[in-house]
């Protein structure tokens, strides 16, 4: 299973993700998040990668010029683009920088499932994450979870990751009820808005191991 660690912003915590095996790592550029990183700082710390795991940069609505500065100046793998681009911005987007892209989409309902199909062949990957609270600036990172059990009803060979309000704690769950591709945990790892905190992340992989100990392979599960 991927396991992505968003909203990084120290090699401290880059390193422990790379050292607990994390498949992906991301570095948000909104300025109203606690989590915003300068494009020069995402560089150090995608240099500091080298290659070890995906880089992402998390963005909202980017425009033409702020794209192609995170394609020049930063050179991440992936683009997560966390606003309202449509099919055809996410298909721009990619041609115009060569870089793989993963498409989050809100939910909070099973209709809402219904987005997906439009980016089926054009997103390389959807990441379903919760919807933003009443109140809150930030289109991700707000640390809650919706209704895992809405996502029975999708197609089992969509390779999605899963995110919003997971942590050590619950980790097990969202897995044996979603069976995701993917699991992409931010607040989860924080001990506080914008801080992760290396001991956390320790405790989210090895919530991980035990449950590599516990639940077969996706490919074996029988439905
Ligand atoms: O993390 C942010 O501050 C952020 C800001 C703007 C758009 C997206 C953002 N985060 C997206 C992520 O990938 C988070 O990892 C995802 O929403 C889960 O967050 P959390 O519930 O905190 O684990």
């Amino acid at each position: 299973m991927d396991i992505k660690i968003c909203g990084l912003s120290t090699p401290e915590t880059v390193n422990a993700a790379l050292s607990r095996g994390a498949s992906h790592v991301g570095f948000v550029s909104f300025e109203k998040s606690p989590r915003h990183l300068h494009l020069a700082a995402m560089a150090d710390l995608v240099r500091l990668v080298d290659g070890r795991a995906g880089t992402v940069i998390v963005t909202v609505d980017p425009d033409d010029a702020l794209v192609d500065r995170f394609a020049e100046e930063v050179r991440p793998d992936w683009l997560q683009l966390h606003g309202a681009e449509t099919p055809d911005r996410v298909r721009d987007i990619k041609a115009r920088t060569g870089l793989k892209v993963m498409k989050a989409l809100p939910v909070a309902t099973a209709e809402d499932l219904g987005a997906i199909a439009a980016f089926d062949g054009i997103a390389d990957r959807m990441l379903l994450d919760s919807r933003r609270p009443k109140g809150s600036v930030l289109p991700g990172g707000n640390g809650v979870a919706f209704d895992w059990t809405l996502l029975a009803a999708l197609d089992p060979s969509l390779r999605y990751m899963l995110s919003g309000g997971i942590d050590a704690g619950n980790v097990a769950d969202a897995v044996r009820i979603a069976r995701p591709a993917g699991i992409d945990v931010s607040s989860g790892v924080e001990s506080a808005p914008g801080v992760k905190d290396p001991a956390r992340i320790h405790s989210f992989f090895d919530a991980l191991d035990r449950l590599a100990q516990d639940v077969p392979p996706r490919k074996a599960r029988a439905s």
